[in-house]
């Protein structure tokens, strides 16, 4: 499959700097990161986009969601419990894979990369959250909605977005047609993904996960119903099986 290329921006190596607590090696490139997020994508399909408010919620939500076959997490930033209930799924959910969403600078990839999270995403990008990203060892997904925004991106080294809003922004017309002049781009479509669209999103070529909040939804989660969570997850991962 064409996505499959890599779009060779040829990556700077930088020394490593001890200040940092999870430091760029200097054999490490951009590219070698992205490559590793396109296989924890792949690996995922779909990823569940999670707004935690409060922090007993965190391990049960990861324990349902990983009960139902979902074990690559997104933990928004979007509430001031994110960065505590993130660490308390990385201790005692082993099996998930957690990273951290709504990284909105670099002020916010700071605090994110020394947590010890697989990966971070934002819903869109800055100069300046480019740059602390590729500065960084942290695997990162910037979110692009036009193909300016995206040129950027490349211009950094990230051939890995989130395309956001992927419904509002376009939907799969919009992301093929920026498949043509991008061709190496790889894309997780996020907004308005659900269990209707998922399968067809995923089955573009370019995409390599989806995420969306569909798979937990608030109310679920105010409500504790975390069955009802692991049932979304199982019937969605099913679904697709058989698409
Ligand atoms: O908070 C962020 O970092 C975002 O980028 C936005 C979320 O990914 C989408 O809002 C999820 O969209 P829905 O699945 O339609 O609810």
């Amino acid at each position: 499959m064409p996505c499959h290329r890599r779009s060779g921006t040829g990556r700077h190596l930088r020394a490593r700097r001890p200040s940092e607590t999870k430091a760029k090696t200097q054999d490490m490139t951009t590219a070698a990161q992205q490559n590793q997020l396109v296989a924890l994508f792949r690996d995922a399909t779909v990823i569940p986009v999670l707004t935690i408010e409060r922090i007993q919620d965190a391990v049960p939500l990861a324990r349902a969601l990983v009960a139902g076959g979902v074990r690559t997490l997104e933990v928004t930033l979007r509430t001031p419990v994110a960065i505590e209930a993130a660490r308390a799924m990385m201790a005692e959910v082993p099996e998930a894979a957690v990273g951290i969403g709504t990284i909105l600078n670099p002020a916010d990839f700071t605090r994110v990369e020394k947590l010890g999270v697989r990966f971070g995403i934002s819903p869109g990008l800055t100069p300046d959250l480019l740059k602390a990203a590729a500065d960084s060892a942290l695997p990162f997904a910037p979110g692009i909605a036009t193909a300016s925004e995206l040129m950027m991106a490349l211009t950094h080294g990230f051939d890995v977005a989130k395309f956001f809003p992927a419904e509002q922004a376009g939907g799969i017309k919009g992301l093929r047609a920026l498949g043509g002049p991008f061709p190496n781009v790889r894309f997780c479509p996020t907004g308005g993904v659900g269990e209707a669209n998922a399968a067809t999103w995923l089955a573009e070529p370019n995409v390599v996960a989806v995420g969306g909040s569909w798979l937990c939804p608030t109310a679920e989660i105010r409500a504790g119903n975390w069955a009802g969570i692991t049932a979304i997850c199982q019937r969605t991962l099913k679904a697709l099986k058989g698409a």
